[in-house]
């Protein structure tokens, strides 16, 4: 799967360093390109570049300014390109955004959801609308995920989270400035605190000297559970509840209802580790690190093609045969998707002289496509359906294969309000659509 992205703001002293300094700690969001604009003299600049941040971004042609806001891109829409690379910007305002508008193709042709963004605020905002308002029009007619940050020229940020709050956001401050993150572990880490989780439906205008923050949605949030499982970095709280204790307990949680025969736990490094240290200690079966990733490796699902996601997975695992020769494992992921990770391994496993593999996954099965902000567009990709749980273990030469129910892993969570679309299949979007028509509007 493609996923997410990440976006970081900041107003006050230092606001282009502690961007340039977020993106790198929001890196796992995205790895296909990053960018910054900020603003200076009453004028917006952006720099954007392919890759990660390192790569991406010159520190050294980034001009300190006090309003500044960045990107790393993990494309659903569009192509990775520099031009379709975020921010993007108009020279009056600029966008990021994470998150995917599920009705985007409804208002015309955009190569990406971005540019829509961009052009319906610029349209609106050119024939007299305030920023604001163009802003609560665009909340009134755009269907999906959306977590967006505005710059603009008049010297402020705008923040806004989709009424369903299905990715995160969240208001904080390092030192004087005053920040926007998709995850408050990059505001904790450069020494910053949490001000608040940004209520779904609410938009933020960050100036120097206020916050001003209005709007609140009155549905029931829907917050995207792969957040909790896989995309969001361990040390993250998404409004509040702790990523890491949900994949311990989604780990406790699996051992609990489907446990396995196994001498040793292995997790597939790195966002089923806590799942698997949670299983470990559920079961008593001893844990090892049996699987290494190669340090440079990045992350295989966020990979834009299917060739690419491969390149990234015959390069990202060793074994270690030592410690699994002759062995009975648990094998332990947080997910399956397209099955890549777990076709390679076992045959790995196998080849290193493991004598059965009991794959044990801490979530539901993923039968339906994503339109939310994560990139896996098509059923024929999942490898969900090639049929039944059985078919699927036969499919990756597993000895046993169990995953969560949609249940269990709402108990592990400790949150039913989460999107659960792609386990159970019902959408909560504002529109009906037929899956066929989205699969075809969405396919790269
Ligand atoms: O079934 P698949 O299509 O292979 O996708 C599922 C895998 O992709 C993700 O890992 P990823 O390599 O993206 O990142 P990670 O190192 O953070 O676990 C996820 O954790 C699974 O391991
Ligand atoms: N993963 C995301 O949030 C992607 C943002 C946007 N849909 C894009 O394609 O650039
Ligand atoms: S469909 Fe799945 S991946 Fe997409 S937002 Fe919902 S829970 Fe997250
Ligand atoms: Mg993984």
């Amino acid at each position: 799967m493609k996923e997410h992205c990440g976006v970081f703001g900041a107003v006050g002293p230092e606001a282009t360093r502690l961007t340039f300094e977020g993106l790198k700690l929001l890196q796992h969001r995205g790895q296909e390109s990053a960018g910054i604009s900020w603003r200076k003299g009453g004028f917006i600049t952006t720099l954007k570049g392919l890759g990660l941040v390192g790569e991406a971004l010159d520190p050294s042609k980034i001009e300190e300014s006090n309003l500044s806001i960045g990107h790393v891109r993990y494309s659903t829409t569009g192509s990775v390109t520099l031009e379709e690379a975020q921010p993007l910007d108009n020279g009056n305002i600029s966008v990021s955004f994470n998150g995917t508008i599920t009705n985007h193709f409804l208002f015309g042709r955009y190569s990406t959801d971005t540019e829509f963004i961009l052009k319906f605020l610029a349209e609106r905002i050119s024939s007299g609308v305030s920023l604001v308002d163009s802003v609560k029009s665009f909340i009134d007619v755009a269907d999906g995920a959306f977590s967006l940050l505005i710059l603009s020229s008049q010297g402020e940020i705008i923040a806004v989270r989709d009424p369903r709050g299905f990715r995160p956001l969240v208001i904080g401050e390092i030192a004087e400035t005053k920040v926007v993150s998709s995850e408050d572990s990059a505001i904790k880490q450069l020494g910053g605190k949490v001000i608040s989780y940004v209520r779904p439906g609410e938009i933020v205008t960050l100036r120097e000297n206020e916050i001003i923050r209005e709007g609140i949605s009155n549905l029931t949030p829907t917050t995207c559970s792969f957040e909790y499982i896989y995309f969001s970095r361990s040390d993250s709280e998404i409004d509040g509840v702790s990523v890491y204790a949900s994949r311990i307990r989604l780990g406790e949680v699996l051992a609990k209802y489907h446990p396995a025969n196994g001498e040793i736990v292995i997790p597939v490094p790195d966002s089923s580790r806590p799942i698997a240290l949670g299983f470990s200690r559920a079961s008593g079966i001893p844990l090892e690190e049996a699987l290494v990733r190669t340090i440079s490796s990045k992350r295989s699902f966020i990979m834009p093609s299917n060739e690419r996601r491969k390149e990234v997975l015959k390069e990202k695992f060793g074994v270690v045969e030592w410690a699994v020769k002759g062995k009975k494992v648990v094998l332990i992921d947080d997910s399956i998707v397209r099955g890549n990770t777990m076709r390679r391994l076992i045959t790995s496993l196998r080849d290193n002289g493991v004598r059965e593999v009991h794959v044990r996954i801490g979530s539901p099965m993923i039968k339906y496509p994503c339109y939310m902000g994560i990139d896996f567009p098509r059923r024929s990709d999942l490898i969900a359906n090639v049929g039944d749980v059985d078919k699927i273990a036969k499919e990756i030469d597993a000895d046993s294969l169990e995953y969560l129910t949609v249940k269990e892993m709402e108990e592990a969570i400790g949150r039913t309000t989460l999107c659960k679309a792609c386990f159970a299949g019902s959408y909560p979007l504002k529109g009906r659509y037929v899956l066929s028509n989205l699969e075809s509007v969405f396919a790269r």
